[in-house]
């Protein structure tokens, strides 16, 4: 039940809060029976003073202070509500919103990388603002309120006469019911929609954002996403018009018999206080009319909202419903130091929910203290190798060993935390170019020494001297005073970020892609002199780059192809060899050309 677990976190949020709120919800529902009864009774009492009977007119004016106490208290119960009503949301703003990101941090890279889970996360998002779960609870508040007032309303008029009181309380029927049908069919159609809708931020995210705004104006593509938005907006919004149409004449049609009816009973009740003499139930009538009415349709619709927005939180609730962190560590400290290695035995490797062997009973070793690199075409299964190592992802098969160790046996925090990982895709924060290197070594971003350190080894020191407030500049563009890099730049400041760890395990996937040659050098030649530290696993396409490790691994379609030096793997003559003479001569061509 989606509801209860609504309540449920409010409760957790502020038991007090949710008392009081509750308490004055209660509260202000019978005010409506009081005022109806004190009206009717005021009025009686009026028109008895006026025929000269003794005490009414004492009754007419305890009635009339009355009536001004209950507009006091009404006020008083709206100011507490409200109130109440800011408070609560503000503080579920922040919890939800909270919530959500912890719980995106305890998730597996699995649930980010699966198309469908992936679009099940985003739903959830885009409930994180929490503004749908406030909704349901006071939407279940509003149904309980208003339930009260009909059900107090009720009896008042039930007491004078059951048949004029039944009349009044069916009147609003029709129109609630044609109102609730075409809510529902709105939501069915808007449910349908949800594929379209995303495709449409997609275009609207297309032509609206810094990222992609360079190809779309240089390959004219403005008008075709333009296009593309406004076909299917004008599709909704035919749809939309028809159902709008239907609304109001069929809507329209019902609210007449709703009207009748309650105009019948308003005759009824007219006709009985002029035979009974009872002017006051008049009064008390015709003010029940207009609050039962209101009451009713708030009541339905209520409903109505409660059973949408409930579906809609069912994603949230499934997110947050999520296993965490399904990849289990064991207890072992990681050594801070390598002494054998690390070694792949016979791994394969299938993501889940695919049937592709992406790896296939891959074997080989990285010595400790070596610089390893990895090569091989697009799709080969390099980065792979990474998150295995990482533990982004559990093996299928085989086994990997770090000092001799399986990997499953080490603590998986420390394990994490001993190695410096950049990835192809590393992330340019927007933030001061301190925290950019600093994050890499989260407690330490303060100690200005060892992030300059970083810096040098990534061969970004040079970028930084150049900022406009060096190491506390800003770095990108979304916030102000920021400082746009070039892509190279921005790989230095990632590089750094993984030498600012100063983990046993380095770990680079295509690190100088974006590097010129020369800075390309220096980076690789300061990554072998802390190589006798660390063990590194180096992925790279240039040739430049890979000939430098002490062993070359070569892999195709998950598995190993040749390893050795680059001069062994040139004699060779190999795979290696003729991918290396291939970008040789584009050199060589090049450089005839010039
Ligand atoms: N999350 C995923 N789910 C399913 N298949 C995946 C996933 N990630 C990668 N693959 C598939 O696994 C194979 C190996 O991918 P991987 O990223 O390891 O290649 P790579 O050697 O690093 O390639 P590149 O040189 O292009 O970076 C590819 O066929 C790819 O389609």
């Amino acid at each position: 039940m989606i509801w209860l677990r609504v309540v449920r976190l409010f409760w957790q949020l502020s038991p007090s809060r949710v008392v009081a709120y509750t308490v004055v919800s209660v509260l202000s529902a019978v005010v409506p029976a009081v005022q109806i009864g004190l009206t009717a009774s005021a009025v009686q009492a009026v028109a008895e003073a006026i025929g000269g009977q003794a005490g009414a007119r004492e009754v007419a004016l305890r009635d009339g202070f009355a009536l001004v106490g209950l507009s006091l208290a009404q006020h008083v119960l709206g100011m507490c509500q409200q109130y109440l009503d800011s408070l609560l949301r503000l503080e579920l703003t922040m919890r939800v919103g909270e919530m959500v990101m912890r719980k995106g941090t305890l998730l597996d890279l699995q649930q980010y990388e699966d198309a469908e889970a992936y679009d099940n996360l985003q739903r959830a998002f885009q409930e994180s603002s929490g503004g749908r779960i406030y909704q349901v609870f006071t939407q279940l508040l509003e149904a309980v309120r208003e339930l009260i007032t009909l059900v107090t309303v009720s009896a008042v008029l039930f007491s004078w006469n059951p048949w004029i009181a039944l009349v009044i309380l069916l009147s609003p029927l029709p129109s609630v019911i044609s109102h609730m049908v075409f809510t529902h069919k709105a939501f069915e159609i808007e449910y349908d929609r949800t594929a379209e809708r995303r495709r449409i931020y997609y275009y609207q995210y297309l032509t609206t954002t810094d990222h992609s705004f360079k190809e779309v104006r240089l390959f004219q593509l403005g008008d075709y996403f333009v296009n593309l938005y406004s076909n299917a907006v004008r599709t909704f919004f035919q749809v939309d018009r028809s159902l709008a149409r239907r609304q109001s004449l069929i809507g329209g049609g019902l609210g007449i018999l709703s009207v009748l009816a309650s105009s019948g009973a308003m005759l009824w009740a007219i006709h009985e206080a002029m035979s009974s003499g009872q002017v006051g139930r008049l009064a008390g009538y015709l003010q029940a009319i207009g609050s039962i009415q209101v009451s009713a349709h708030g009541l339905l619709l209520g409903i109505a909202g409660l059973y949408k927005d409930t579906l809609f939180l069912g994603n949230l609730f499934t997110f947050f419903g999520l296993p965490e962190r399904q990849i289990k560590g064991g207890t072992r400290p990681f050594p801070q130091k390598l002494r054998v290695g690390i070694e792949f035995r016979d791994v394969s490797f299938t993501y889940p929910g695919t049937d592709e062997l992406v790896l296939d009973r891959l074997s080989f070793r990285i010595p400790a203290g070596q610089c390893v690199a990895l090569v091989g075409q697009n799709g080969a299964g390099k980065t792979t190798v990474v998150k295995l190592l990482t533990r982004l992802y559990e093996r299928t098969g085989g086994q990997i060993l770090i000092d001799d160790v399986p990997i499953e046996e080490y603590d998986l925090d420390e394990l994490q935390r001993n190695m410096g990982v950049i990835f192809q895709d590393f992330i340019r924060y927007e933030t001061t170019a301190r925290d950019n290197i600093g994050f890499g070594r989260i407690e330490a971003r303060h100690d200005t020494e060892r992030v300059a350190r970083a810096a040098a080894s990534g061969g970004a020191e040079q970028v930084i001297d150049g900022l406009p407030h060096t190491y506390d500049t800003m770095l990108g563009r979304h916030f102000e005073e920021g400082h746009q890099l070039s892509g190279g730049q921005w790989q230095k400041i990632a590089l750094s970020r993984a030498f600012m760890r100063k983990a046993p395990v380095v770990i680079l996937d295509e690190p100088t892609a974006a590097i010129d040659a020369e800075a390309e050098a220096e980076i690789f030649g300061r990554l072998r002199t802390i190589a006798h530290e660390a063990t590194s696993l180096v992925i790279a396409h240039r040739f430049s780059t890979v000939r430098i490790a002490d062993k070359i691994l070569v892999i195709q379609g998950g598995r190993l192809l040749e390893e050795g030096t680059h001069e062994e793997l040139l004699t060779a003559d190999g795979v290696y060899a003729r991918l290396f003479n291939l970008q040789a001569s584009g050199y060589l061509t090049e450089a005839g050309q010039r």
